[in-house]
């Protein structure tokens, strides 16, 4: 097996390899892969900022009776995401008896040699591993399963269009860019930094990008395009709800708190939180998805620093603070 240096790391910096598997679930029967109840299932762990996205989606979709979820344990072994019956992980894949995820991955290609990431989308019938990114999953979530839902629920009629609505597009996207480069992958880029020189390149932009979404977020809109929730405020926000329990602390992003330095963001990321009206259009998806883990996101990153920086040698030692999780609103 490659060591952590090897997979993650050129010249002391932080690489974050591209998923490889890419298949897309579509609402056209004839597919490959059509939208059917109870056909798929996610396989996470709520630490991961990638798979929370997909948990918040699946809810604030209304997708819980649609789409399976198999939660492994909240942070890797050393053969990677294991199931252990421990705090809401499953004691075994339930469909295949696998202890590991790694196990899943061989079941989906035998000659697999890339990581062994989560979110993981299956196709049960076909017994398949259909997406691994969470970019890919989350967009197919939001439509494609639109007529097993009420007609509330349905893209075309949210109001605002829907989660990626075709007139904010190439905005989200732009957004998304520098979100992912700066922010979402920024703060693991500085966290995971073996060099001082990859540090200093790296805790800049990400603080510049906190400051220009504190800008953006200027205009009094509740959300970052306005009225209505979109994929940008999802993307960020599964960052932003780790920043100052872990990242602050375990990740040395530090130069600023989210919760004293950035009323706007502060004030955004609470009202996403704190929402826990399940028949409201957020439908607590925030809430019920991050309340239950967010005391243990410290412990997560703070073993997963310790595995690949420190390639597990010496003292793993947790940060306790800040005493207050998420602030009140
Ligand atoms: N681009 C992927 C990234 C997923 C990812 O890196 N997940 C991490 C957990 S936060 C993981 O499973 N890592 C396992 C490993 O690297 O061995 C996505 O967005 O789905």
């Amino acid at each position: 097996m490659p060591s952590a240096q090897q997979v993650y790391h050129d010249k002391g910096r932080f690489t974050r390899p591209d998923s490889i598997f890419r298949n897309f679930i579509s609402k056209d029967p004839n597919s490959q892969f059509p939208a059917e109840k109870g056909r798929y299932a996610l396989y996470l762990s709520p630490g991961c900022p990638w798979a929370h996205r997909t948990m918040i989606v699946r809810l604030l979709k209304g997708l819980d009776s649609i789409i399976d979820v198999y939660q492994v344990h909240f942070h890797m072994g050393p053969e990677g995401w294991y199931f252990s019956g421990e705090g809401g992980s499953l004691t075994e894949d339930p469909l295949h008896g696998f202890k590991k995820l790694k196990e899943l991955y061989l079941k989906a290609d035998p000659n697999y040699t890339g990581r062994y990431t989560v979110p993981v989308l299956w196709d049960k019938k076909a017994d398949v591993l259909v997406n691994n990114e969470s970019s890919e999953i989350i967009r197919m979530l939001y439509s494609e399963f639109d007529e097993f839902l009420p007609e509330h629920l349905r893209e075309e009629n949210r109001p605002g269009k829907g989660l990626y609505p075709p007139q904010l597009r190439a905005e989200i996207d732009e957004m998304n860019d520098w979100v992912y480069n700066t922010v979402n992958n920024g703060v693991y880029k500085v966290g995971f930094s073996r060099s001082q020189e990859s540090y200093d390149e790296n805790i800049r932009p990400l603080f510049a990008s906190l400051d220009r979404l504190e800008e953006h977020l200027g205009h009094g809109k509740p959300f970052l395009f306005g009225d209505f929730i979109t994929e940008a405020d999802i993307r960020l926000y599964t960052t932003l709800a780790r920043f100052d329990v872990a990242y602050h602390s375990v990740f040395q992003c530090n130069l600023k708190l989210i919760r004293h330095d950035y009323p706007r963001l502060h004030s955004w990321l609470r009202r996403l939180y704190w929402d826990q009206d399940e028949e409201g259009p957020l439908r607590a998806a925030f809430y019920r998805t991050t309340e239950p883990n967010i005391g243990r996101y410290a412990l997560g990153y703070a073993d997963s620093k310790w595995r690949i920086v420190q390639e597990s040698q010496g003292p793993l030692i947790v940060p306790a603070g800040p005493l207050v999780l998420m602030e009140p609103l």
